[in-house]
């Protein structure tokens, strides 16, 4: 029958350090068994792309985090995209494809461009920087809510809100129930800002409501779908740029081919993406008694994609363990894949490219000043602080 590993996938030890347990997992088969949750979990690549592209039999409308949304009340009311299935998910996915397409990526370059090299300069002015702060958040909460349309106070409400909505996905341990008790306060602030007079006119949000106009989505889907965008759009990028940061500063001969060439930007970003995902796990729930890699699964069991796992299997990558800028990591799951892959990769690709490709040119060497610290979440990898030194160029 199914292989038992037996450990705890949302303890404070395995979020320090999962990789270990990572290739436990892949060892022991294609289908493991979780007994602490009662899961089954799939840890190696060929799987994990399985069951996030079997859309139909592994479900995201009973929710993509361990609570069942079939037996047990969700932590907030479902998103309409990322916690749905077709048909409504395809109304929603259709109308935010639309507004984080390529060709409005084209159209704000320019201006994600413009806050990159304006912040950069001022940092290199400065010299020592925690590159949490200073750079993997500020830069994000700049640019995204700016593209969103939302007013400048009260931004950083959004990295509590983006802390306990991937909380969430895990069990109610202590991460979640600190987060939840910190968020309380911020909840109204977070549904003020999805109405569309707090918007401004043009922006993303006030696009969805565009939406509305054209019969696409009704009047209470808009709101909610603006808040998809604060939930995901913010706290995946800080960490996704936070943690190419501590790729780099602890690879300085990855840093030197890519100072040597700032075009490799784009690839950088993608490798640090694989190498330490932003976002390590989701689940799916099984719609029906089926099979996976002749593993027989009980209707209504959750599955847990381990994606971070994935991106590190021997069977999928050459010298999964070491960080190679120059290698093509596209295939990576870190923005999922299939039905439910990342609606806003485009967006967050180009916040990595331009955030390397300034530095690239500007800064000589990344040295790390000290131990970065590490900010536990059941869903995120993520740090807390990275102090750097930036030596210009
Ligand atoms: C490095 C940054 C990012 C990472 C690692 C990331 C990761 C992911 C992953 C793994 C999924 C799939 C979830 C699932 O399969 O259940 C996803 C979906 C999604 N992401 Fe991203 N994301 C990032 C940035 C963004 C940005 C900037 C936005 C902008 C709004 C965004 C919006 C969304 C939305 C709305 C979904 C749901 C799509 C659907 O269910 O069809 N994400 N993301
Ligand atoms: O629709 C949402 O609220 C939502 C929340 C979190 C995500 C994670 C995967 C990036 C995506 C969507």
């Amino acid at each position: 029958d199914i292989p038992v590993v037996d450990f705890d996938p949302f303890s404070d030890e395995f979020l320090t350090d999962p990789y270990d347990y990572h290739r436990r997992m892949r060892d022991a088969g294609p289908v493991v068994h979780i007994p602490k949750y009662g899961i089954l979990a799939v840890a190696r690549h060929a799987e994990v792309h399985g069951v996030l592209n079997d859309w139909q039999t592994f479900i995201s409308s009973a929710g993509v985090g361990l609570a069942n949304f079939r037996t047990e009340k969700p932590f907030r009311p479902p998103s309409l995209i990322l916690e749905a299935d077709p048909p409504q998910h395809t109304r929603s996915r259709t109308v935010l494809g639309r507004i984080l397409s390529p060709r409005t990526v084209q159209q704000i370059r320019p201006q994600f461009q413009a806050v990159a090299e304006a912040l950069i300069d001022r940092l290199l002015e400065k010299g020592t920087i925690d590159g949490v702060k200073e750079l993997g958040e500020a830069y994000p909460l700049k640019v995204f809510p700016d593209a969103v349309g939302l007013t400048e106070d009260g931004r950083e409400n959004l990295l509590a809100y983006g802390d306990m909505v991937f909380n969430a996905f895990g069990p109610r341990n202590q991460l979640l129930i600190n987060a939840a008790k910190r968020v309380e306060p911020l909840t109204d602030w977070i549904m003020t800002n999805c109405q569309r007079q707090h918007l401004r006119p043009g922006g993303f949000g006030d696009q969805i409501y565009q939406a509305v106009e054209t019969g696409e989505l009704t009047e209470t889907e808009a709101p909610m779908l603006v808040r998809s965008f604060l939930s995901a759009g913010v706290d995946t990028t800080v960490n996704g740029i936070g943690n190419a940061l501590w790729c780099l500063a602890n690879h300085p001969d990855q840093w030197d081919k890519l100072h040597a060439n700032p075009a490799l930007a784009r690839q950088a970003f993608e490798e640090s993406l694989r190498f330490e995902a932003a976002v390590q796990t989701f689940f799916r729930t099984a719609s029906r008694d089926c099979e996976l890699a002749g593993v027989p699964i009980r209707s209504d069991t959750k599955m847990l994609t381990f994606l971070a796992s994935a991106n590190r299997d021997p069977r999928q990558w050459q010298d999964p363990d070491v960080f190679d800028i120059e290698r093509r990591a596209t295939g990576h799951m870190t923005f999922g894949s299939g039905l439910h892959g990342c609606v806003g990769q485009a967006v967050a690709r180009l916040e990595g490219e331009l955030i390397l490709s300034t530095l690239a040119r500007r800064v000589r060497r990344i040295e790390p000043l000290g131990p970065p610290t590490r900010r536990l979440n059941n869903t995120l990898r993520a740090l807390a602080s990275l102090p750097l030194k930036l030596h210009a160029a």
